[in-house]
């Protein structure tokens, strides 16, 4: 009970108000159908001594029963009570799910949102399978294994609490007798079963988080899996995982069946105690009262202990999961509160800005050395600069601090003369961004390239610009269906560089003020490449482009070429001034066919 309380506040805290209205309204009125049954055992508990001894029934109120030929009536109205109360708990049921249904969703929501808004470094080292399961089956799992039947707990609990009090009327000694003896089961089931269920659903969640990981690492990469002949030990991998979480929930169905035999069988015991207690302090008339009287109350207390007991086993089988989900929620949420409150968003001026990188340093969490240090330099607006260097010299790393995904260790960036970080949202809203993997989602061109999940929220003649600047409309528009042609499941239908084309532009939908394309036109071919850099050029002046680029050709125009070396950035100017500066670079150039004088120079 300790660990229902404990999960269900902090649960109840992710709710909206008005959810933990309902929840507390619920409760209550799941405890007050309980009072139906008070009144109906209270009934049964007041005839059963005149039915066994076969004398008059009298009532308090009602007066003798036998003599006004009401004990028939009576005995009508208390099965119409007990009716009554299953009627009104499933309407109440019914009412309720429709409720959870929604609180779900709410639960959903703020765990997602809480995703969106961590910091990038955090959502680095989260597996996204383990973050789709937690959003859509963990919270499906903490609401119905854990939310709505912890709510159930209050009807139960009305209905135990009804009972004890009609024992206790009815027969003192008999119900002290009852409840020590179903007390101590109870605690031989606390003991034994819920520990071994807590163990359980941890394991479950475990094994199946690794089941949807490896499936989804398995798909990702199936052309090499099946090129390589590696099926068969992804198989095995899927395989014991699979295994493991089956297992685990096998276990979970076994160990909540147990407590139901367990109770059966004390009822049987229960019989024989109170049986004997009765004999003992009444003879054979109070033996079979007493054993009478624990009949009725276990056909009451025996069901509501044992779903107790159901919904015991079901908070622990999957309170590891709602732990994770209010724990997210709450380190998300707190980020966020944080971030609000120490980094009142300011905007930007509507023209594009200078950036400066003073003395900027990042590592990532963990990394025993930084993936960029003491890095100053400026990117004059509406320039192109371009980013080069070996691979693993901190280009990319450079373009996420360049976003504000990731936050320098040390120093600072200024965008227009603001810290980032007090202008980010503003300045996210101005970049359009092309990486190195464009990720596409089975929908249309024209979803992908607006990066609209909902067909009404596409601007159309957007799309077409964009897809022209990009070098792409043309073969949209020779593909059937054109625009509203479905891409496939990650852009399958298309080619590489047509992918990265669709990419370019998803970057150029939104008219960015600041393009930042990390190794953008890996894919194209040569012809292809240069029309985009054309229309790429086309923006100069009024749009700063950042680009990351392998292929010198790309960057050969740049306005500024920025060579990295070892997380540093160890020299810049124009093409020629790099080539003349850096012998690695003038190399790199000349196997390019692209040496110039100074190169040769060198
Ligand atoms: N998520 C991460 N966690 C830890 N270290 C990382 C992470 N991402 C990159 N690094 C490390 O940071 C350094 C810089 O990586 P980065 O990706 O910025 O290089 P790059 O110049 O873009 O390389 P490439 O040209 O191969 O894409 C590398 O040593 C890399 O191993």
């Amino acid at each position: 009970m300790n660990g229902i309380i404990k999960i269900l506040g902090p649960l109840l805290h992710t709710l909206p108000e008005g959810s933990r209205r309902f929840l507390t309204g619920y409760g209550a009125a799941s405890a007050a159908l309980a009072l139906l049954d008070v009144v109906a055992l209270g009934l049964v508990a007041a005839l059963l001594p005149g039915l066994v001894s076969g004398s008059d029934v009298v009532l308090p109120v009602i007066g003798n029963l036998t003599q006004q030929g009401l004990v028939l009536p009576m005995l009508a109205f208390i099965c119409l009570l007990i009716v009554l109360k299953s009627v009104l708990a499933v309407l109440l049921l019914r009412y309720a799910t429709k409720r959870f249904a929604r609180h779900e969703v709410a639960i959903g929501d703020r765990l997602f949102a809480a995703y969106l808004a961590s910091p990038w470094e955090q959502r680095l080292g989260r597996n996204s399978a383990e973050i789709v399961r937690s959003v859509d089956i963990g919270v499906g799992i903490t609401v119905s294994g854990v939310l709505m039947p912890a709510m159930t707990l209050f009807g139960e609990l009305g209905t135990l609490v009804a009972v004890v009090v009609v024992l206790f009327v009815a027969q003192p000694l008999i119900a002290v007798v009852t409840m020590v003896y179903l007390g101590l089961v109870a605690v031989l089931l606390a003991r034994v079963i819920s520990p071994r269920a807590v163990a359980i659903g941890r394991e479950n969640r475990e094994w199946s988080n690794r089941t949807a990981k490896v499936l989804y690492e398995a798909l990702g990469a199936l052309k090499e899996i099946t090129l390589a002949d590696r099926g068969a030990e992804v198989q095995e991998q899927v395989h014991g995982t699979r295994t493991r979480s089956a297992r685990a929930r096998a276990a979970a169905i076994q160990i909540s069946q147990v407590p139901r035999y367990v109770l059966e069988t004390a009822l049987v015991v229960g019989f024989a105690l109170v049986g004997g207690v009765g004999l003992a302090t009444g003879g054979p008339a109070g033996a079979v009262s007493a054993i009478g009287l624990f009949a009725i109350a276990g056909f009451r207390l025996i069901p509501s202990l044992t779903r107790m007991q159901a919904v015991q086993s079901s908070v622990n089988t999957s309170a590891s999961f709602a732990r994770q989900i209010v724990q997210d929620i709450r380190e998300g949420e707190a980020q966020m509160a944080r971030h609000t409150a120490e980094r009142p968003q300011r905007d930007l001026p509507a023209a594009a800005a200078d950036i400066v990188l003073e003395d900027v340093s990042f590592r990532y969490p963990g990394a025993a050395s930084p993936a960029l240090h003491d890095v100053s330099i400026r990117i004059p607006a509406g320039s192109h600069v371009a980013f080069v260097g070996s691979s693993g010299a901190g280009k990319s790393t450079m373009v996420d601090l360049l976003l504000g995904l990731l936050e320098p260790e040390h120093g600072r960036i200024l965008v227009g003369g603001e810290p980032l970080e007090f202008v980010l949202k503003s300045w996210r809203r101005r970049i359009g961004y092309v990486p190195q993997e464009v990720s596409l989602f089975d929908a249309s061109v024209a979803q992908n390239v607006a990066l609209a999940w909902d067909p009404e929220k596409v601007d159309r003649p957007r799309v077409q610009t964009a897809l022209r600047r990009a070098q792409l409309l043309d073969t949209v528009l020779g593909r059937e269906g054109g625009i509203d042609a479905l891409v496939g499941e990650r852009g399958m239908a298309l080619s590489g560089g047509q992918r990265q084309r669709l990419g370019i532009a998803r970057a150029l939908y939104d008219s960015p003020l600041v393009l930042v394309m990390d190794e953008a036109t890996s894919a194209l071919d040569t012809a292809t490449e240069a029309a985009v850099t054309t229309a790429i050029n086309e923006l100069h002046g009024a749009v700063t482009v950042i680009t990351v680029a392998h292929r010198l050709a790309t960057i050969r125009n740049a306005d500024v070429v920025f060579f990295m070396r070892e997380g540093t950035v160890a020299a810049y100017g124009t093409f020629d001034e790099v080539v003349a500066r850096v012998p690695d670079f003038a190399q790199q150039a000349a196997l390019a066919g692209l040496a110039t004088d100074a190169g040769a120079a060198d």
